[in-house]
């Protein structure tokens, strides 16, 4: 292997370590503890362990979380109106309502309902319209998780083709904007995109963010690119694997994100970041 790994694990402790002395700051200010509620309907077994990690890392970081664990059969307005109540409760500085929710819940209505000021997600409507503007509020936090990284590597961004793979509201598209805002040339691909492969082999930035492993192939990477995999799918096996081929992609990558331990871990710490944020700027 040539490229340089991303080790998104240390620079992810570097933000949390960042985050609790601003937490300490604040608090040495006699300012309440920020605070981040998370909800949780039903008990997908991947959606336990990312919550679990989200609990603890705001314990960590001296923020305090609130977590709500509702049953599968939770009703659409059992679920609007805790989010009522953690809109009005000013201990709460974010609302994380994880997804996916059971079959029976329609995501849309709830993530209105989430305060723009409380949206830590970034989801709501609002602050996808102010990144749009350039003027970010509350930021999706895997798009913004890995502009930190590029950062940290000194990615020039100017003139530079970032191609991503999947168009989500919430990685594909928010990241496209974040690339674009900073000079470089962006181009979305999604289902619909004939050949693939043509697009990516013209990147200096690849970021795969679709959810199949594999399905970027390493022989595309175009020498000295920098390659970032969103993806995180657990294999029969019980391990984890992206959606690029990462041995592949490694011998022709100048800089490449592993999985797990690359997008995963910032992707949290972002999150104690823009609670932190509201808890500073939009709420006292
Ligand atoms: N409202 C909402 N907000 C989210 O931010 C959100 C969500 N719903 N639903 C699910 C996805 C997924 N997600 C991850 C966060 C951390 C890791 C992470 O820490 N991954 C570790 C490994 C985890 C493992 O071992 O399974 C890593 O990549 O190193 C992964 C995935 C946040 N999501």
């Amino acid at each position: 292997m040539t490229a340089q790994l991303i080790d998104g694990r240390k620079i992810s402790e570097q933000v949390r370590a960042d985050v609790a002395s601003s937490v300490s700051a604040r608090r040495e200010q006699g300012k309440r503890p920020p605070g981040l509620a998370v909800v949780l309907v039903g008990s997908d077994p991947a959606s336990e362990v990312y919550v679990g990690k989200k609990r603890e890392a705001c314990e960590q970081a001296g923020i305090q979380s609130f977590s709500y664990n509702l049953p599968a059969s939770t009703s659409q307005e059992a679920l609007e109106s805790l989010i009522d109540e953690l809109n009005a409760d000013r201990h709460v500085d974010g609302i994380l309502v994880q997804l996916p929710l059971p079959d029976h819940l329609d995501p849309d209505p709830i993530l209105l309902k989430i305060a723009v000021d409380k949206d830590v997600d970034g989801f709501h409507p609002f602050n996808i319209g102010r990144l749009v503007q350039r003027r970010p509020a509350l930021r999706p936090c895997t798009p913004a998780g890995i502009i930190t990284l590029l950062d940290h590597i000194g990615t020039p961004y100017k003139g530079q083709h970032a191609v991503i793979v999947g168009a989500s509201n919430i990685v594909g598209r928010p990241m496209t904007m974040e690339l674009l805002l900073r000079g470089a040339t962006a181009t979305v691909t999604h289902r619909f995109t004939g050949d693939l492969s043509y697009y990516v082999r013209q990147a200096d930035i690849v970021i795969a963010a679709v959810g199949k492993p594999g399905l970027v192939k390493g022989e595309w990477i175009k020498e000295g690119a920098t390659v970032i995999d969103v993806g995180i799918n657990r294999m029969e096996d019980g391990k984890l694997r992206g959606d690029i081929e990462f041995d592949e992609a490694a011998e022709r990558a100048a800089w490449i994100t592993p999985v797990p331990g690359g997008v995963g871990p910032m992707t949290i710490a972002t999150l104690l970041q823009n609670t932190l944020y509201a808890a500073d700027y939009l709420h006292d």
